[in-house]
């Protein structure tokens, strides 16, 4: 495996658009919720496939858009659609994103995507902060890169960040869980053993994606904060049939709740 890729062009359409100034948060939107997009003033506007970096293949629901622009006075990245392993990327292909934000000068993260709830609490409609994760995925991120790749992840998502949040979510009308999301390679979704499985296990939700981002924002000491979005209960946790379409019905219906948490975190994370 080699781990060769030509960042400088994407970091020259960037700065050429959007200037050199270090940027000072970078968030990936998860299936449904890259409307969130629109909350921000909008400088510069480019095609995934505009970065020859970048790999090729995008998702029911994901653009495959990266939007670079100010909001709530920050300097912003915010990337619409993200690459996944069940469309046959390497967790270090679909890392991508978070290299291209690192070589931008970003040094904090925010991940979000779309989950299937476990926990009781975590039914369609909420949101999780992002607490650990359990990497399911079979793959690694790190695996072939170079420097020092055992990293420590006991401190990789910004926790403490998470009991202001939920108390001025909360005087927002909004209730913020926190908790362990589980992470498998899809694309089928669980099967009802494997969601009482994780269960056991600690996870509170399951998802196909977010680990291996989380994991190389370790490597670079970013800082992160990963918020999950529950478009359905888990596998065997309702009746209903489980269908992308509708993960990306529910998921739009998060990116009001999003745009709130999104402005709150745009003033806890610098205080
Ligand atoms: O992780 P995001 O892209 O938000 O989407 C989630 O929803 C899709 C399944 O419906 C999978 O891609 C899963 O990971
Ligand atoms: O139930 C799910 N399982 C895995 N990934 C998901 N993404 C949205 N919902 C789910």
């Amino acid at each position: 495996m080699h781990h060769e890729e030509n960042l400088a062009s994407a970091v020259a359409a960037v700065h050429s658009g959007f200037g050199d100034e270090p940027l000072d948060l970078a968030i990936i939107l998860g299936s449904g919720l890259g409307a969130a997009a629109e909350h921000v003033a909008v400088t510069g506007l480019w095609d995934y496939r505009d970065f020859d970096c970048f790999p090729r293949g995008a998702v029911a629901g994901h653009a495959g858009r990266l939007v670079a622009g100010t909001l709530h006075g920050r300097r912003v990245l915010l990337f619409q659609g993200r690459f996944h392993l069940y469309q046959g990327f390497s967790a270090w292909q679909s890392a991508m994103p978070v290299r291209l934000a690192h070589a931008l000068g970003c040094r904090r993260l925010l991940l979000t995507n779309a989950v299937g709830g476990i926990h009781s609490d975590l039914q369609p409609g909420r949101f999780m902060f992002v607490q650990d994760h359990i990497n399911l995925s079979g793959d690694n991120p790190l695996r072939g890169m170079p420097g020092d790749i055992f990293i420590d992840l006991c401190h990789l998502y910004r926790g403490d960040l998470y009991p202001d949040l939920h108390q001025q979510a909360l005087a927002r009308g909004m209730t913020l869980y926190q908790g362990v999301l589980a992470a498998v390679a899809g694309p089928s979704y669980e099967t009802p053993a494997e969601v009482r499985a994780l269960g056991r296990l600690g996870a509170d939700a399951v998802s196909m994606s977010l680990v291996a981002e989380a994991i190389m924002a370790g490597y670079f000491g970013m800082e992160l904060v990963g918020l999950s979005f529950v478009t359905n209960r888990a596998a065997g946790l309702a009746t209903r049939t489980l269908r992308h379409d509708d993960v990306l019905a529910v998921g739009q219906t998060g990116v009001r709740q999003l745009a709130v948490l999104l402005e709150l975190l745009c003033r806890l994370w610098w205080r």
